[in-house]
């Protein structure tokens, strides 16, 4: 797939600008802070309807603004959607599909599929388990957009529940068995019940997505670090302990009843860690505490790959989402935020491949000679300037062409206005 018109308005640094783009490489080129990031962000956005770097929208809009759009024109297999998110404060984001308002944005999920390497993805090795998990769900929701869904609703439902067990907790300590304790302690049981409906969904969605992913994982890293030992990737469950033994070989092929066993192995694990879960307040089991393990040989990554390889396997996870949406059936937009700076030769090489190879691919650099020669084939400047409204981004013409060439048939604009 590619984008084929890509606009923004009043996105962080970007006030308004409306992009017809190609297939194949496209790099922009500015100094850093330029603003180069935030248009990898917006497509990223649009695409999984969170950013990269931020948690919450409200850095989104750009200050003194409360209103940002975002759209594209997407063609997939020669049919073409227009999809646009408006990100609201105080109020909820809206989605539209071809211009028609959708009931929610996240109805907009899968038709821009993306994947976006940036140096923040470091963290996907290094930082907490939270970021891998993250990694996981976001690259479920491409693939299966109704997993958004159904993590909104597990999500929903243990602020829910945790709510449920400080209130407990907190008139045990009283040594209060009436009132507010007694009610939480009585609904526990119907909550246990949803997060285990949810959370077995999602579980047992995780795992099948990990049993794909690996291999292609695997396989980049290979072919970024040849020298290197084997990348693996684990799922490590809050609920493992309760599964049936062969539920922890790894190699295990999923089957269609995973998602009751987990179920029940989940209702299992609550009544165990019913007590301890009281004391403390938080929910302990559940998808929202397992933890991806990255594996190199027969060690973590995290504390043990040296830079090198903590980089080589952020960038094999990426590299191996893209090879997995590609054997789905049609290519994810490919986007390089300011990476070829920061890789060696060989892994310079092998990450230039794959992005020749992209039916599309969106890269950033602040210089050119930091684009491999075979990627650089349109370019556009990104410069910021100090205006009467603020520091705003604009693209700049490069290589003679004019990057402001307005969106002449009006289809995103359109929905935007
Ligand atoms: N909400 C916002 N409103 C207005 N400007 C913003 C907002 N958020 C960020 N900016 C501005 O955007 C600029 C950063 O843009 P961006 O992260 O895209 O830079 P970049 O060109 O990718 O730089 P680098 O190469 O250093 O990564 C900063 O000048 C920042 O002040």
């Amino acid at each position: 797939m590619y984008v084929r018109i890509f606009s923004l308005r009043d996105f962080r640094s970007w006030e308004a600008v409306s992009l017809n783009l190609a297939p194949g490489p496209t790099v922009f080129l500015g100094r850093n802070g330029h603003g180069k990031t935030n248009l990898l962000e917006a497509l990223g956005y649009l695409s999984t309807l969170t950013s990269h770097r931020v948690s919450g929208d409200a850095p989104l809009l750009r200050t003194g603004t409360s209103r940002a759009l975002v759209g594209a024109v997407v063609v997939n297999g020669g049919r073409e959607l227009g999809i646009d998110v408006e990100i609201n404060e105080g109020r909820p984001n809206r989605g539209r599909i071809n211009q028609s308002p959708t009931r929610r944005p996240r109805e907009i999920l899968g038709i821009l599929r993306t994947v976006l390497f940036a140096p923040e993805d470091l963290s996907l090795v290094r930082g907490d388990p939270g970021d891998r998990r993250r990694f996981l769900d976001e690259l479920l929701a491409t693939r299966i957009p109704r997993m958004s869904g159904v993590r909104a609703d597990y999500d929903k439902v243990l602020r829910q529940r945790s709510a449920l067990l400080k209130t407990a907790g907190g008139a045990l300590r009283r040594g209060s068995r009436s009132g507010d304790g007694a009610n939480a302690l009585a609904t526990l049981d119907v909550w246990d019940g949803h997060l285990a409906a949810h959370g077995s969904e999602l579980l047992a969605a995780r795992v099948a997505l990990l049993h794909e992913l690996a291999p292609h994982v695997a396989e980049a890293y290979r072919s970024i670090a040849p020298e290197s030992r084997p990348a693996l990737l684990r799922y490590r469950s809050t609920v493992g302990e309760a599964l049936p033994p062969e539920f922890a070989d790894p190699d295990r092929a999923p089957l269609s009843d995973d998602r009751e066993v987990i179920e029940a192995a989940f209702l299992t694990r609550l009544a165990q860690a019913r007590t301890k879960e009281i004391e403390r307040g938080v929910c302990l089991v559940g998808p929202h505490r397992d933890e991806l393990d990255l594996i190199l040989g027969d060690q973590p990554a995290k504390g043990f790959a040296s830079h090198g390889e903590s980089w080589s396997f952020a960038l094999a996870l990426r590299l191996g989402a893209f090879s997995l949406l590609r054997a789905d059936g049609t290519d994810p937009v490919l986007m390089l935020d300011d990476v070829f700076a920061e890789l060696d030769r060989r892994r310079r090489t092998a990450l230039a491949a794959v992005a020749a190879s992209a039916e599309q691919v969106l890269i950033t650099a602040a210089v050119p000679e930091d684009v491999p020669a075979e990627l650089a084939a349109v370019r556009f400047g990104v410069r910021a300037e100090d205006t009467d409204r603020g520091r705003l981004s604009a693209l700049t013409a490069l290589d003679g062409d004019d990057p402001t060439q307005p969106d002449l048939d009006g289809t995103v604009d359109g929905a935007l206005r």
